[in-house]
């Protein structure tokens, strides 16, 4: 439930009609961080939920308020220094000035009146970019000219814990974190349909979608949100979107069209749509059949929900109540095993989580994806394929998982993969969201002797 927060209208003279309207987003966006940061509750959520409360605010408004809070998850790191109250205040004016700024915002009027009301206090005499921001060092320069009692940089952008926990190379540290300060593209998969066909459906409604140079199934569909239920390819489930980090997992799987597949975790099932996809491209009446678990049971019935837009089948449901296997041993050419993690790789979506979370988060789901992926090789029959994903950027839900199982099960061998972005052969493959513009995922794939 969102608290109404303190109204800034006593303290802040609004005069014109931009201002007023400056100072009523900054009420909302206020409400919404407030009850973030206290609820713990990803933002897309609260937004969300307000949003369908709150019918009043049209296409604009929702735009304003929804680019400005998730611009003050990502410049937090900074920005913390700045606003260290929960009141709407001198500083908090600055924030929002600051992150239109910081993200070259295309509401001038609204920064210009944010900028007022901050420099209507003693402490600030903020001034504008004096051009567009396009890297995260030109970002820290501009803060630290901004204030000269307080220094910015780059590195406080993550947590400090995400580094001790992630062991990013020292080389590759600034791209990591221009990455994870920026938003990756929508990703799009064309289901039931070629790259070319889709590419060409999709622009007959006005939307521009590119082909990917490393899938040729892979679309990249830009960064406007789009609403896909008004897109017939989405609804007849020629279109998927998923995110191209996620893809490689299909990718590395590579399911032949006869073989028979358990997708132990699969939540909605994305990536259970993506191994069927990829065994009807092969064979439009490809044999090979798929078993999708998870411990809930609501992501079922809503993959096969896809799976019926898709108009595949050959993909069943088994949910996993119990530790018993839900499928039977020694039977499947291939088990995926899609781990639940700390999401540490899904940041740049989701940039609140990087402050909502703690270290714990990476470290204390090490034992359960440990016991999943025991489990699950169970199903796997010989000479048959175990693949362990997560979208975790951090060796302890990763390597150090693969390496404690693989010290249990003699049985198992770690295959050599190469990573399809950068052409490096790896048998433990972690993809940076800067390699590609891409969530980050980790994959290995051990092959049962
Ligand atoms: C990373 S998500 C899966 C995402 C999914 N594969 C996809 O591509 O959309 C991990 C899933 O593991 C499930 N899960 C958590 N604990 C589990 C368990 N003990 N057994 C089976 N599934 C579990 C969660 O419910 C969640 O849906």
């Amino acid at each position: 439930m969102i608290e109404p927060s303190s109204s800034p209208q006593d303290a802040f003279q609004a005069g014109t009609p931009a201002q007023k309207r400056a100072l009523s987003y900054s009420n909302t966006i206020h409400q919404l961080f407030i009850s973030v940061m206290n609820e713990k509750l990803p933002a897309d959520r609260i937004v969300g939920e307000y949003f369908r409360i709150n019918k009043k605010h049209g296409s604009k408004d929702r735009r304003v308020i929804r680019e400005s809070l998730f611009a003050l998850f990502r410049w937090w790191g900074w920005l913390k220094k700045v606003h260290t109250s929960e009141q709407q205040d001198a500083t908090w004016f600055a924030c929002l000035s600051l992150v239109a700024e910081l993200e070259a915002h295309k509401w001038p009027q609204f920064s210009e009146a944010w900028r007022e009301f901050a420099n209507q206090s003693a402490e600030f005499s903020l001034s504008q970019a004096s051009q567009i921001l396009t890297s995260v060092s030109d970002r820290c320069e501009y803060l630290n000219q901004q204030f000269s009692h307080l220094s910015f940089n780059d590195a406080e952008l993550l947590p400090e814990w995400f580094w001790t926990v992630s062991q990013v190379n020292d080389a590759d540290k600034q791209a990591v974190i221009e990455a994870m300060c920026s938003r990756p593209p929508i990703w799009g998969r064309a289901q039931t349909l070629t790259q070319e066909q889709l590419i060409a459906s999709l622009a007959s409604k006005d939307i521009v979608a590119i082909a990917s140079e490393f899938f040729d199934d892979a679309v990249s569909l830009g960064h406007k949100s789009i609403n896909l239920n008004a897109i017939d390819a989405y609804q007849r489930g020629e279109l998927e979107i998923q995110d191209l980090g996620s893809q490689v997992i299909g990718q590395i799987c590579a399911p032949k069209a006869d073989e028979q597949w358990w997708d132990t975790c699969s939540g909605a099932g994305g990536k259970t749509l993506q191994l069927r996809s990829l065994m009807l491209r092969q064979d439009s009446s490809a044999s090979g059949e798929i078993v999708s678990s998870d411990i809930r049971r609501k992501p079922l019935e809503e993959l096969l929900k896809r799976a019926k837009r898709a108009g595949f089948n050959g993909i069943t449901t088994a949910p996993w109540k119990s530790d018993d296997l839900p499928v039977k041993a020694s039977s499947f050419d291939g088990v995926l095993v899609d781990a639940p993690c700390s999401c540490t790789g899904t940041w740049r979506r989701n940039p609140d989580m990087r402050w909502l979370d703690e270290a714990s988060v990476v470290t204390d789901k090490h034992a359960l994806q440990l016991d999943i992926l025991t489990r699950s090789a169970k199903a796997v029959k010989s000479q048959g394929q175990l693949v362990y994903a997560t979208c975790s950027l951090s060796p302890i839900e990763n390597e150090q998982v693969v390496n404690a199982f693989l010290a249990e099960n003699s049985e198992f061998e770690l295959q050599t993969l190469t990573h399809p972005f950068t052409g490096e052969q790896t048998q433990l493959l972690t993809i940076w969201p800067h390699e590609a513009d891409t969530d980050g995922m980790f994959v290995a794939k051990m092959k049962k002797r």
